[in-house]
């Protein structure tokens, strides 16, 4: 089922390579250029954190070395990850692969057809059967013998959708024809009305693995997030601080709680994270969607003008202009960028 998809020149900027790394065990995000640098920069905060010893600081600087080799490899072990899962992967619901308008819920249809004032955004969106049928298709693929591609390194659990062909009969027709007339006038700043590629995976919580996320911003311009619920749960409510270029970010917090078949939709740049879940498990699906006319201005991660490095295999959504130079000619590469974290604590490092 995996998608073919056309032969898109896909890229992801050089940051991917040195910034935003997680290290999980001390919910820190780095720079790394060398060990050295790290020392310099880093070691003071990390000390904070608890980590203190030579053989903590050494399993600090294998992680990130490995880290950083795992996404010089990622592109490749995805275009793996997808030739096996064509040869093997035999779908339990076919039709949860194309868009169907059922699926979706008619009051939402109604604000797209209608979007002329933001307040109909406050109308809730019920659950649909859709959600359920996607669920047990994601359960039937976390449970076959078929490799699965994880979201990033603070999402250990979930699935990259796009491996498994989810893009084209479903993700894409969603993003083009119902979201974008509404993020095209709830975001027109950050490219709400030019979102030309996305990045969807699912992310699952449950109290006895991943049972939270830190404070971050996405690798996108626009994140849609909807609960797809799995056992009941309580807690887990999605929280926001301010814009992450506001100097005081973490003034502002508002609670959103998750509720089955509802969307959330927000700017990537967008301070967030979620509370610990209390009980239960819970399920949601995550489409990082990217506008290449403003990404190719500035990198959402780095903040600069990215320095493209072309990959095959994935795409953080950058597009060649004509006349663009590239970073390096670094084939066979590719990125899942991380969203990144940003405890109050740790915003200055980066
Ligand atoms: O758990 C959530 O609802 C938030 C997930 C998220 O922000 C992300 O994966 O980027
Ligand atoms: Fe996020």
């Amino acid at each position: 089922m995996a998608a073919k998809g056309k032969q898109t020149r896909t890229f992801v900027c050089s940051c991917f390579f040195e910034d935003n790394l997680y290290i999980k065990k001390y919910r820190m995000h780095v720079s790394y250029r060398n060990k050295k640098t790290f020392m310099e920069t880093c070691a003071k905060e990390l000390r904070l954190r608890g980590c203190v010893t030579d053989a903590q600081f050494a399993e600090v600087i294998e992680e990130i070395e490995s880290e950083i080799s795992r996404r010089r490899a990622l592109g490749e072990v995805s275009l793996q990850r997808r030739a096996m899962i064509t040869e093997e992967y035999v779908p339990l619901h076919e039709d949860v692969y194309q868009l169907q308008e059922s699926f979706l819920d008619p009051q939402f249809l109604d604000l797209v057809s209608d979007i002329s004032s933001v307040d109909c955004l406050k109308k809730q969106l019920q659950e649909v059967e859709f959600c359920h049928r996607l669920l047990e298709e994601l359960e039937h693929i976390e449970q076959s013998s078929c490799p699965k591609g994880r979201p990033n390194t603070m999402n250990s659990y979930g699935v990259l959708l796009d491996e498994y062909g989810f893009d084209n009969g479903l993700l894409t027709p969603l993003r083009e024809i119902y979201l974008m007339p509404l993020t095209s006038v709830l975001f027109p700043d950050c490219g709400g009305g030019c979102l030309d590629s996305h990045k969807a995976f699912t992310v699952i919580y449950s109290t006895s693995h991943d049972h939270d996320l830190s404070c971050h911003y996405d690798n996108a311009e626009v994140t849609l997030n909807v609960c797809l619920g799995y056992e009941g749960f309580t807690g887990g409510d999605l929280y926001f601080h301010g814009m992450k270029d506001e100097d005081e970010w973490t003034r502002q917090k508002l609670h959103c709680q998750h509720h089955l078949g509802w969307g959330i939709l927000h700017r990537g740049a967008h301070m967030h994270g979620a509370d610990p879940l209390i009980s239960g498990t819970r399920c949601n699906l995550i489409m990082w969607m990217r506008a290449s006319s403003v990404r190719n201005k500035q990198c959402p991660m780095c903040g600069q003008p990215p320095k493209l490095v072309e990959m095959y295999g994935a795409d953080d959504g950058y597009r060649l202009d004509k006349g663009r130079e590239l970073e390096g000619a670094k084939g066979n590469e590719a990125s899942q960028s991380d969203p990144v974290d940003r405890d109050v604590d740790v915003c200055r490092l980066l």
